[in-house]
């Protein structure tokens, strides 16, 4: 078979020379009986790769393509009973650690995660000020972006927005154009990509596929992309191949004419105006129509297993006369960069712990993201205003009388629940939706969990206080809640807590969903258990004893009693025995069980939850970053 020739396996200060020894992935797990199930989904796979070319993972179905591609990539997620063997060398050095392989390369996914309401270019300049130097002038890190929008057909596209399912932008093939240049700005010099022809029609797949090629030829970047059968057009494009099936190697080395060959030599030609690379995966699929054909091609498969020998590639060794500038010094190694992007690398690596920079950008591109989802925003400010208007009407300048008093309860408890559903519910699903682009920024040390989650959290804050205290001030005003101007800044001030505190609640929800489905289905249920006991619906001291937790964390009893408090103590009610009974606001608040409540201690509480709140928030962030597994041990 073709093999790689050693001289070919030379560091270059183009791209990486990678080179992969013996990679065993396997998932253990317990079964029913107690005994242990060991699945091997990668088993001994070898393989070597240099700058300039294009690698292209092949293979059926589960045959563990994206298997390999992780864990070449360190980006095999950690889990329970998961363990990676083998080794890695980057240009003759061993790779040890994830965050080793995610300094020297670029990893795009194969689900484009971008963000939808931003322009190509916006996204792209994003990118450019977290993965290029601090030190590089605006107006270079503008020239970069420009020069990859170019280079990757992006021009008519790049003041265009990205969109989604939902709203109309770029398409698909522009999409994945954009998530891959992403990863480029910063060049690497290896770059790993997990189909980045799926979901894109032919023409469109091609058309990703050559601008690929043009970057391992132009560029001699080292590209190694799982390809899932490609038309005889890509596949032409591909200068090694690696095959997979049933996650044994079956080849690895040139594409093209020495595959044909080499398959030939083993009884499986390409048949005549075959693509080539059809006829390699038929060969290598498992047939399960028919016990006889699954047995048949089983055998076949083993045949072409056996066949593989593979001839042993040296691992390269550092101090060749022809290793590049900085290629005898680990660091310079490890971190993969061209001589020109390693200073940034090492640059960026700091930046990425700093928090001032991500801070400015995240909380710029979250602005953005927010304010131009102007079809979500009209409604809500829309039914906003209906229900104030409408509740203003309603209760229009009440009367100071006995009947009033239990109108006005009724508005605080409407005002403390109308806060508290809006804003939790509303900012639960903020973080699910900017899930995926944030766990693909993360792993590539853009940032890291804190700036994120302030920037999100500040955000939120006018988009949510400004219209609560426009509304809070028409139906106070409206409906003739407590005259004088202390009584109406405390209303808005217990208000604001309250709602600093229901987005609190809405970020812990919204950093433990996976889904942005999950917010509108779960928040509810969270605020309807706070809702009830708030002290309106129940009684205080009927609360059972197993639930007065739940009470105790409830901050729209805060907020309500707080409310009532400021409306009620020391407050008279006209009385003209069409009632019967007459009370005061004290008799009130004390049958309410309000009476030892103090405003200022309630207001205190708040704060400490919203305090709390923000800081679990931040702590399931921190917990729920994307964590891969590192190579258990090595062979060599
Ligand atoms: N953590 C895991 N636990 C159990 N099985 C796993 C795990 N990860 C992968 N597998 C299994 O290993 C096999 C290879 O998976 P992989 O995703 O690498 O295949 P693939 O060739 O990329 O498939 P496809 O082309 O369908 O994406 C599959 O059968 C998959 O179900």
């Amino acid at each position: 078979m073709s093999k790689m020739a050693v001289g070919d396996m030379r560091p270059t200060d183009h791209g990486v020379v990678l080179q992969w020894r013996d990679i065993t992935y396997s998932v253990t797990k317990k079964k029913k009986d107690g005994t242990l199930d060991t699945r091997v989904i990668l088993n001994a796979i070898s393989g070597d790769t240099s700058g300039g070319s294009l690698l292209a993972l092949m293979g059926p179905s589960g045959s563990g393509k994206t298997s390999l591609l992780n864990a070449l990539a360190f980006r095999v997620p950690k889990g329970p009973g998961a363990m990676i063997t083998g080794a890695i060398y980057a240009d003759g050095k061993l790779v040890e650690t994830p965050s080793q392989m995610a300094r020297m390369s670029a990893y795009v996914e194969q689900e484009d995660a971008l963000f939808a309401l931003s322009t190509v270019r916006e996204t792209l300049m994003f990118a450019a000020q977290l993965r290029l130097s601090k030190d590089m002038p605006l107006e270079e890190k503008e020239q970069e972006v420009n020069n990859v929008i170019a280079d990757l057909g992006l021009v008519a596209a790049a003041d265009t927005i990205v969109g989604n399912e939902q709203i109309r932008g770029i398409s698909g093939g522009e999409r994945k154009r954009v998530a891959i240049g992403m990863d480029l700005l910063h060049d690497p010099r290896l770059i790993f990509m997990d189909e980045p022809t799926s979901g894109l029609d032919a023409f469109q797949a091609l058309n990703v596929m050559t601008a690929l090629k043009d970057l391992a030829i132009e560029k001699g970047r080292t590209i190694i992309a799982s390809v899932h059968q490609p038309r005889s057009s890509i596949y032409a494009l591909i200068d090694q191949l690696v095959l997979l099936s049933g996650g044994r190697l079956v080849y690895a080395g040139a594409g093209q004419g020495a595959c044909s060959a080499h398959f030939a030599a083993l009884g499986e030609p390409v048949p005549k105006d075959f693509n080539p690379a059809d006829h390699f995966l038929d060969i290598i699929s498992v047939d399960y129509r028919t016990p006889k054909l699954t047995e048949s091609t089983m055998e076949r498969i083993e045949k072409l297993a056996k066949g593989v020998a593979r001839e042993e590639v040296p691992i390269i060794k550092l101090g060749l006369d022809n290793a590049p500038a900085g290629a005898g010094d680990d660091k310079g190694l490890v971190m993969g960069f061209t001589s020109s992007g390693r200073a940034e690398a090492e640059q960026n690596s700091k930046d990425a712990s700093r928090f001032w920079i991500p801070f400015k950008l995240l909380l710029a591109r979250t602005w953005r993201e927010q304010t131009r989802d102007t079809a979500t925003l009209t409604i809500k400010y829309v039914m906003q205003t209906f229900f104030s208007l409408l509740f203003g009407v309603v209760y229009l300048r009440m009367a100071r009388d006995q009947t009033s008093i239990q109108d006005r309860t009724g508005i605080l408890f409407f005002q403390a629940m109308n806060q508290a559903f809006g804003s939790a519910i509303g900012i639960s699903k903020i973080i699910p939706q900017q899930l995926k682009v944030v766990s693909r920024e993360r792993a590539a040390r853009m940032y890291t969990p804190l700036p994120y989650y302030v920037s999100t959290f500040l955000v939120t804050l006018p988009l949510e206080l400004i219209p609560g205290v426009v509304y809070g001030t028409v139906i106070y005003y409206m409906t003739g809640l407590r005259e004088g101007v202390g009584h109406y800044l405390i209303f808005l001030a217990v208000m604001t807590l309250e709602n600093f505190a229901g987005i609190g609640l809405g970020m812990c929800l919204s950093a433990s969903f996976t889904s942005v489905e999950m917010a509108p289905q779960l928040a509810p249920a969270f605020v309807i258990l706070f809702l009830m006991f708030s002290g309106f619906f129940l009684n205080e001291s009927n609360v059972p004893v197993w639930l007065i937790w739940l009470r105790e964390i409830s901050f729209i009893r805060y907020a309500f009693q707080a409310l009532c408090v400021n409306e009620f103590k020391g407050a008279e009610f006209s009385c003209d025995g069409s009632t019967g009974s007459c009370v005061d606001g004290d008799e009130h608040l004390e049958r309410l069980k309000f009476d030892d409540i103090t405003i200022g201690g309630n207001c205190g509480i708040l704060a400490g939850m919203i305090l709390g709140f923000n800081l679990l928030a931040l702590g399931i962030v921190y917990y729920r970053q994307p964590k891969y597994l590192a190579l258990e041990k090595k062979t060599q």
